[in-house]
């Protein structure tokens, strides 16, 4: 058995008094797609960003109990959060782009992170990093544009290749296609089957749909509770609970 790349132990995240996350237990491995599902509220971004503790930026938040990168507390006194966020990368609901060119978008994180030794070994990190995310063909001759200008679909490829160019080892993506027309969010989905070979992959989704086509294993939450997490096939054909069965029968949600 090999060790799981995230390991949460009885976690908790609260909101100032307000308790988001309620005991959460999970294993997540590499080489697969996982997938956060739940109605509206039910504390699935939260829960997501506390494995990279992107938690840490919102005032009066707070998290409980033990998440383990390769064994290591990333919540521990040793743990930089901001080399913590390189290799546990983050793609967000809306493309977000840095107002920059798309080389820069790119270039950015390897220049802070110290990843490049010069000019010729950044233009490799960008060109493979463009390349991975499905993107070189159709910027490689305009890499100086804005990166705005992009489509909202490029655009979301350019922030996954952002997030590829540190070496992620993780990467969370946190509802990444709600903002995309059909045919930009199937090219996020393949390219998520793809990236899967490479990076442990989280995906939270509000759509059963996605969830059964890019995942392997889903978590089903509700009220901040993990109510459910397994194959994928097995959680969408033969649900172990009740509120399982409720949620993906359209029950609510
Ligand atoms: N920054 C915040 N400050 C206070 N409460 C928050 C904050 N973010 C989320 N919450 C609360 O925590 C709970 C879980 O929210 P969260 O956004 O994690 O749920 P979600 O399942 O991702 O929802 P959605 O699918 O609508 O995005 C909700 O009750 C929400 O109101």
């Amino acid at each position: 058995m090999t060790e799981p790349k995230l390991t949460a132990r009885n976690v908790d995240v609260y909101y100032g008094e307000k308790k988001a996350i309620d005991n959460v237990s999970i294993a997540i491995d590499n080489g697969i797609v996982t997938a956060f599902i739940g109605p509206s509220g039910c504390g699935k971004s939260t829960f997501l960003r506390s494995l990279n503790r992107m938690n840490d930026t919102i005032a009066g938040a707070r998290v409980t109990g033990e998440i383990l990168l390769d064994g290591e507390d990333i919540y521990g006194p040793d743990m930089d959060p901001v080399a913590l966020r390189a290799r546990v990368g983050m793609v967000f609901q809306k493309p977000n782009p840095f107002p920059k060119s798309i080389y820069e978008n790119i270039a950015y994180g390897p220049r802070i992170h110290g990843l490049a030794q010069g000019k010729a070994q950044m233009d490799e990190i960008v060109e493979s990093s463009l390349v991975k995310a499905g993107l070189w063909d159709e910027v490689k001759d305009r890499l100086s544009d804005p990166g705005t200008a992009l489509s909202g679909g490029q655009q979301q490829r350019l922030c996954i290749a952002r997030a590829i160019a540190v070496s992620p080892e993780v990467i969370l993506m946190d509802e990444p296609c709600s903002a995309l027309d059909p045919i930009a969010t199937a090219r996020i989905e393949e390219l998520i089957d793809e990236l899967k070979n490479t990076y442990a992959i989280v995906i939270v989704t509000h759509s059963m749909q996605q969830a059964a086509r890019v995942s392997q294993r889903t978590a089903f939450f509700h009220l901040g509770h993990l109510v459910e997490y397994g194959e994928t096939s097995q959680l969408f054909t033969t649900p172990r609970e009740d509120r399982t069965k409720d949620y993906i029968t359209g029950r609510y949600g």
